[in-house]
């Protein structure tokens, strides 16, 4: 197995332009597909879950032709119908391509086989399914009852009533929902029952199918409902963000190693939730500024405060301040993040584990962490990644703190975000 020795970092300061945002990319994509007309879709994200939604797109034969050499892509819109009625998609483990473009395809009278990795197969999708069945979908489990892999069947589609579903588990099937039932053509309205997590991802589907034309009445967090005879247009062009999630990495780096770390390509008026990662390192008193297209990162004085929040809302930037914690007086408790526990490794587990191996006290509930740093961090601990990009550009972050650590399998940052580690030793080098 591959292993990247990263060597303490005692300062670091400059400027990163960040990859497209992830959720950004592969929602776009798919609305793009599902649109009449053209579509150039700008700054797309290059990584693994991008090219999973592009080559199912080609294999069901939506035509997307990239721009010479650049990240920018033309989507040829099907006006809401594949050409191709039969299909086996690999979807790896994206979960942003795997649950849209599962209720897109429910609803599209063809036969599809939709698989990922072994990990995609552990990863629930129930939810979505029962949903998707009120509205007459016919799809069956090929392994595990309530799991990947799916096997979607024609079936007669009747939108026209409440659809309920889950939202404990996974704000995507939510998502997913909401981007393929215009597609019926029929009035319909989704009900979340229970509780809604990860919510700000449902603002960034909202506010996406807008610009493609269609409107969402809303009430609450409760009831969404679709207006009938409402198509996606193509709205010519769509720039896809910088990654918030993404920033995250380099933020923290700014308030553990001096600083000042800019991130480029979100900032005030990015439509992630993930921006809100900022506050939450203001919180531990990061000095903060932020313009309509960047944030920027400052290490404070007298170091950084343990805090104790709820990150229900940014759960894949919350995996940064378990980190940054280290790096914290006192003890960090970040709560409300069971949805960890389904997402490319059990999440909260894997922090617990890998955080003891650099010598905090660690206390794991079913549903938060709380970390304690010890006096002295533990040198080159060898950092085991899960397969989760998030574990590996997160505890990249432990060199910082002038501990060198040992990066199991680096090379899952591919996920989304390819040359993670050439860009922080780029800024390393400033
Ligand atoms: O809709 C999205 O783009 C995402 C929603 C979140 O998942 P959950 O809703 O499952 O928490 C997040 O963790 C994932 O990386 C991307
Ligand atoms: C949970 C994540 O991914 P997915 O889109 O596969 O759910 C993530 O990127 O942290």
């Amino acid at each position: 197995m591959e292993q990247l020795t990263l060597h303490p970092i005692p300062r670091l300061a400059g400027t990163v332009k960040l990859p497209g945002s992830k959720s950004i990319s592969n929602r776009t994509l798919l609305l793009a597909a599902l649109a009449d007309g053209p579509t150039l879709v700008r700054e797309l994200l290059d990584s693994d879950d991008i090219r999973r939604m592009l080559e199912a797109l080609a294999t069901l034969g939506v035509k997307v032709e990239q721009q010479g050499d650049s990240r920018d892509f033309l989507v040829h819109g099907t006006g809401g119908a594949f050409a191709v009625k039969d299909a086996d998609l690999f979807l790896g483990n994206a979960g942003t391509a795997f649950r849209p473009l599962t209720a897109a395809l429910a609803l599209m009278q063809g036969n599809y086989h939709l698989h990922g990795v072994p990990r995609m197969h552990e990863r629930p999708i129930g939810d979505l399914v029962d949903a998707l069945r009120v509205a007459g979908a016919d799809i069956r489990y090929l392994g595990n009852d309530g799991y990947p892999p799916l096997q979607i069947h024609p079936a007669s589609i009747s939108a026209g009533k409440i659809i309920p579903v889950k939202g404990n588990v996974s704000s995507q099937f939510l998502t997913a929902l909401l981007m393929a039932l215009p597609l019926t053509g029929e009035s319909v309205t989704i009900e979340v029952v229970g509780e809604l997590i990860s919510k700000p991802y449902i603002e960034i589907t909202l506010n996406l199918m807008a610009r493609f034309g269609v409107t969402v009445q809303r009430d609450g967090w409760q009831r969404f409902t679709i207006a009938a005879g409402q198509r996606y247009r193509a709205p010519g062009e769509i720039h896809v963000e910088g990654d918030a999630s993404s920033a995250s990495y380099f933020l923290a780096a700014g308030a553990l190693a001096g600083g000042p770390v800019r991130v480029e390509g979100v900032g005030r008026s990015s439509i992630q939730g993930d921006v809100k990662f900022a506050d939450a390192l203001a919180l531990m008193g990061a000095e903060i500024s932020m313009g309509d297209n960047w944030i920027e990162a400052r290490a404070p004085q007298g170091g950084l405060n343990a805090i104790d929040v709820d990150l229900n809302h940014i759960p894949d930037a919350a995996m940064t301040i378990a980190v940054a914690a280290l790096a914290a007086k006192g003890t960090t408790t970040i709560r409300n993040v069971e949805s960890w526990r389904v997402k490319e490794t059990d999440r909260l587990a894997a922090m617990a584990t890998e955080l003891r191996k650099v010598g905090a006290s660690v206390v794991e509930t079913q549903d938060s962490i709380s970390i304690t740093p010890p006096a002295t961090l533990t040198a080159n601990a060898e950092i085991d990644t899960y397969d989760d990009h998030r574990m590996a550009m997160c505890f990249s972050l432990v060199a910082l703190l002038g501990t060198p650590v040992i990066i199991n399998d680096p090379k899952c940052v591919a996920k989304t975000f390819p040359d993670y580690f050439e860009v922080l030793g780029k800024l390393a080098a400033n």
